[in-house]
């Protein structure tokens, strides 16, 4: 009987244990397929660290946040025991035939890196940013602009009772779609993300213009922007595992400036991974169990170094090359549309 493992890595994301449900389901049910399930991402493939991953053990876990496998930014070359020959070897000592990655633009990019040296692997894309060019969407975006869309609603109430200025800082490190969607769904005055600098007098602009009318500013803003003369994003929090450097603060340094410049007092919130923790919506669970059984029909036919996509409505498969190195950013003229009505 073939057998699989899976494993999930970079940052967690509601959605992951419904893929993994639905890849097992699919698999058992259709396929007569198995699986052991890796624990910490590719830690566990390096080690052979694998927990049973069957029927029983997927039960009731679409509806839960995080993942069941446990998750690392562990690089599968990092380390001496990070070699393809011994991640064969540890393979072929757990009888797995082929590995299914669950991960982002870093993971995939390890996959290939692994599917060239020898190891039958395919992928899942995910990401909260829903930053992966070669889908339409990734579960968990849906989910984390959900939980911003409530922060903005409120911010809003309270910053209309006291007339301040409120800042909400959302993730996106490379592409702002949470913070234009949420932005835009809550009715925003000013979003700002990463695609576009903009300079503290226009955004000072935006927020005197909605104070003159009476109105309390709200103001989004991606871990991610800048303004015109920084060359990258704000970090003070040192390196994530893969060194590079941990997000988040713009919206505190932006904060007292808007206040200094306009007069507007202003307090900022940073959401920070509230975004990505906890219950996944339906619709990132219906994506999750829709590319978990696309996988497991990936594996059954050997179709090894691919990744599963959403294209329209439907689930189609793309080589790895595809999916790493290509950034999905907000388009500029989508953003530019949004800009026609800050303020
Ligand atoms: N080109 C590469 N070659 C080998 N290993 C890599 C490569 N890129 C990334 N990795 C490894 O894969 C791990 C997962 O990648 P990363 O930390 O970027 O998360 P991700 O899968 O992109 O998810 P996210 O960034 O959305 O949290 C990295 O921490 C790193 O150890
Ligand atoms: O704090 P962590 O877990 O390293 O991840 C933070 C990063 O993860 C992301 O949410 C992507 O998964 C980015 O937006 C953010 O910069
Ligand atoms: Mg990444």
């Amino acid at each position: 009987m073939a057998r699989f493992g899976i494993l999930t890595s970079g940052g967690d994301c509601p959605g992951l244990n419904a893929v993994i449900r639905g890849t097992v389901l699919q698999g058992e049910m259709v396929h007569g397929q198995e699986f052991v399930g890796y624990r910490g991402g590719y830690r566990g493939l390096v080690y052979g660290d694998v927990m049973p991953l069957e029927r029983s053990v997927v039960r009731g876990i679409s509806q839960q946040g995080g993942t069941i496998l446990g998750t690392s930014r562990f690089g599968p070359y990092t380390e001496p025991d990070g070699t393809p020959q011994n991640i064969l070897a540890r393979m072929a000592g757990l009888d797995v035939d082929g590995v299914i990655a669950i991960g982002g633009d870093g993971t995939m990019a390890a996959a290939n890196r692994l599917l060239e040296d020898g190891v039958p692997i395919v992928g899942v894309p995910k990401t909260i940013d829903n930053d992966l060019e070669a889908t339409d969407y990734t579960f968990g975006f849906n989910t984390a602009v959900e939980i911003a869309t409530e922060a903005v609603d409120r911010l809003r109430t309270t910053g209309n009772s006291h007339q301040r200025c409120m800042v909400l800082e959302v993730m996106g490190r490379h592409a702002g779609w949470i913070a234009m969607y949420a932005g835009i769904a809550g009715g925003a005055h000013a979003i700002l993300i990463p695609e576009q600098p903009e300079s503290l007098e226009q955004i000072c602009t935006w927020v005197a213009s909605v104070r003159d009318r009476g109105r309390a500013p709200m103001v989004v803003v991606a871990e991610g922007f800048t303004f015109p003369d920084m060359d990258q994003a704000h970090s003070h929090k040192g390196l994530d595992g893969f060194n590079r450097p941990r997000l988040g603060g713009i919206g505190e340094i932006l904060a007292p400036l808007i206040e200094e410049r306009t007069g507007v007092e202003t307090r900022a919130t940073v959401l920070g991974h509230i975004q990505r923790g906890g219950v996944p919506s339906a619709w990132d669970r219906v994506l999750g169990s829709r590319f978990g059984q696309a996988v497991s029909d990936l594996v059954a036919d050997g179709d090894w170094g691919k990744m599963v996509a959403l294209r329209g409505r439907d689930i189609v498969r793309v080589p790895f090359s595809d999916a790493v190195g290509h950034t999905k950013t907000v388009p500029l003229d989508q953003y530019r549309g949004a800009r026609a009505t800050f303020g």
